[in-house]
């Protein structure tokens, strides 16, 4: 199977060269002992250099004479694009001119240009980040004691976004701890962390392209960033995980009930006692019971004067609605040092309220100034079809919502909203609630008054009807504004024929509004659909990369181990010499010189190189298995390894096999 070039018989040849200039192979333009496939077939399987004939050395060894104007040109071996050795190259003869061949080329004097190298056809994205400061992780400072820091020490905003501190109460620290929370409050910058407080965040501008992208590529040529979902889908989704994981490590808020490491995500700070009568409080937390992450709202001060009043939450647990904040129970607690209602929901990272998104002036990030004043109609239709189907899910359980306010619902991801005060109001107005059906009809309105507001960017819009709604019909269609005026027009006598497009007089109900917008539900349906279709595209690609995670996982976990190297008998090894399989000359040895290969590329001048198309290029070619030939240097640069993507995937899986094997023999 293996050939053998440069072996004692003479028949050695230079230029296994690879076509790279740069990494581990390319040291060698040439290299004393060059072997197809691993094997040097030397006594004692210690890979020895064998004594070189002149015609290869060119009369080196005596020192004097290397070279001289006779020597002939080198002629390389062809290559393939990739740098790997073409099968055909093998049987190239070699000139007996040879002799006086050039021998070695030190690699200080190597150059790229010198070498044949389709490096620049290649889709070349390499990770050279330019002159941004490095992103360095940060720990939370130490014991909890050490990180006390003040509030007013507080000042760094990575995001340009002005986060605001929350006032202290008597009880407990709060600050505005959403780093991407844009400033709402008006307190200017403040963010809550310092370095010393805080984990610094991703640097999310190693994964922005920099620099202009390639363009005109083959179809089969690929930049790094395809291969790895949107960055703005994965920023989206690093701050959500980020967020939901931050932790205050001085904090005085308790535990309660299975409850833990509470955090406060109120960022107001002036409370009042709008709009449920008690000032509020919003907490992440952890739950002991099950490790997930829940919202605590707590109202503060809340007297229970039945028992019945917190049952009333009980039917909403069953409310599970794809815009309605899912409720998973209510209590009240006495650990904050006052009579507290706690409500557990839902919690939803990274999110905010439609009054923060639509009525307060705030930075956007990278310093770009407040958000467009004009809402489009589309994003309009979208809130009412949500909300409405809310509504239905809400009124079909013989619930009503109650509260349809800006600041009460979330904007959990791009035009995506939930109702975020649901079962409050039943609880804390249980005994001079209003009937159901006039609390459902009042529902219709909300929504009105809801996308009246929006619509007209100002949260007191409802209180100039005619001025707002002139601007709606000289911005909107006649259509959103008919759908307004349907939902703001009280209850009509009974008995009136109506819908939402022709405002009439009869009862108003969620499953009468619902039709008379079908059309609007179909077209926003349809751009759902399109939404999913483009995030599972996105998830087949990310796909891609948990498969090249797991094949370096494998590689990590049988390279370079200290027990391997050692002469010891794994456990459960099929090998017979289990030293001798992993020793420099065995059969596994080509996978430490694979790993050297994708990861440890240098340059002509010894400098890394770090590529990350040549690590996916070479990983997946290891993860198909191909035959193309790869050439690898040993790091003492003695000797070459020539061997197929297809030699490489099988030995690195029964590799693996026996480590697992090994795993369960050690078990036993
Ligand atoms: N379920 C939740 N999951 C994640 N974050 C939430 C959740 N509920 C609220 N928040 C965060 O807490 C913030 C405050 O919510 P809250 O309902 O108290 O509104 P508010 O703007 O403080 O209104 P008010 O002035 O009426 O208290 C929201 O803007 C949002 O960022």
């Amino acid at each position: 199977m293996a050939t053998t070039f440069g072996s004692p018989s003479g028949d050695s040849r230079r230029g296994v060269a690879s076509p790279r200039p740069k990494g581990r192979e390319a040291k060698n333009t040439f290299c004393r002992n060059v072997t197809i496939y691993g094997h040097c077939r030397y006594e004692n399987s210690k890979c020895r250099p064998p004594r070189l004939p002149n015609a290869m050395v060119g009369q080196s060894e005596n020192g004097k004479k290397r070279f001289n104007v006779d020597s002939p040109s080198f002629t390389p071996l062809s290559t393939a694009p990739n740098g790997s050795v073409t099968p055909a190259a093998r049987n190239a003869a070699i000139s007996p001119k040879a002799a006086n061949a050039a021998v070695f080329t030190p690699k200080s004097q190597r150059s790229t240009v010198s070498t044949p190298s389709l490096h620049n056809k290649e889709p070349i994205l390499d990770w050279h980040a330019p002159d941004f400061q490095e992103f360095v992780p940060e720990t939370f400072g130490g014991p909890m004691g050490e990180s006390n820091a003040s509030a007013s020490s507080f000042g760094y905003d990575p995001y340009t976004a002005n986060t605001s501190i929350s006032t202290i109460t008597g009880q407990h620290q709060s600050a505005t701890i959403n780093p991407y929370a844009q400033d709402s409050s008006g307190l200017g910058s403040g963010y809550p962390f310092n370095h010393n407080g805080f984990q610094a965040s991703p640097a999310y501008h190693l994964y922005w392209p920099v620099g202009p992208q390639p363009t005109g590529l083959l179809a089969y040529q690929r930049t790094a960033h395809d291969f790895f979902i949107p960055d703005a889908i994965r920023e989206d989704l690093q701050k959500k995980a980020e967020v939901a994981r931050q932790v205050l490590p001085n904090t005085t808020l308790p535990p309660i009930e299975q409850f833990h490491s509470l955090f406060c995500l109120d960022t107001t700070p002036q409370k009042n006692n709008a709009p449920f009568g008690y000032a509020s409080w919003i907490y992440k937390a952890i739950s002991g019971k099950d490790g997930k992450t829940y919202a605590l709202r707590r109202l503060e001060n809340f007297r229970l004067t039945s028992e019945t009043a917190i049952r009333s939450a009980q039917p909403w647990k069953r409310i599970l609605n794809g815009s309605v904040v899912t409720i998973h129970e209510a209590f009240t607690t006495r650990a904050f040092g006052d009579s507290s209602l706690i409500l557990v929901t839902d919690y939803h990272p990274n999110s905010k309220s439609l009054a923060d998104e639509h009525f307060k002036p705030m930075q956007r990030f990278h310093g770009r100034q407040t958000a467009s004043s004009h809402v489009p109609e589309q994003v309009l239709w979208g809130y009412i079809i949500q909300i409405g189907s809310a509504l239905k899910a809400i009124h079909g359980s013989g619930l009503a919502a109650r509260l349809i306010s800006p600041s009460k619902i979330l904007l959990t991801a791009k035009n995506r909203i939930r109702l975020n005060a649901c079962a409050i109001m039943d609880i804390v107005q249980f005994e001079n609630a209003r009937p159901l059906p006039e609390a459902q009809a009042d529902d219709l309105v909300q929504l009105g008054r809801l996308i009246l507001c929006i619509a007209n960017n100002s949260p007191s819009a409802h209180l100039q009807m005619q001025k707002s709604m002139d601007y709606v019909t000289r911005s909107y269609t006649a259509r959103l504004k008919e759908c307004i005026q349907w939902l703001l027009n009280p209850q009509p006598p009974a008995g009136t024929p109506s819908s939402p497009t022709s405002p009439g007089a009869m009862s108003k109900d969620i499953d009468l509004f619902l039709a008379g917008i079908a059309d609007q539900l179909a077209s926003v349906f349809d751009s759902e659909l399109h939404a999913q279709d483009t995030l599972t595209n996105t998830l087949g690609r990310e796909l891609e990369s948990s498969r090249i995670v797991r094949l370096l996982v494998k590689l990590n976990m049988i390279n370079e181990r200290p027990e391997l190297d050692a002469s010891q008998q794994m456990p459960g090894s099929s090998t017979t010499n289990p030293s001798s399989v992993w020793a420099e000359t065995g059969e596994r040895y080509y996978l430490k010189l694979f790993r050297d290969f994708v990861f440890h590329q240098v340059d002509a001048n010894g400098h890394p190189v770090t590529d990350l198309a040549h690590v996916l290029d070479c990983l997946n070619k290891l993860d198909a298995g191909t035959d193309e030939k790869v050439a690898l240097t040993s790091r003492d640069e003695q000797n070459v390894l020539i061997v197929s993507y297809r030699e490489l995937k099988r030995g690195l899986e029964s590799a693996f096999q026996d480590l697992i094997r090994a795993g369960r023999g050690a078990g036993k």
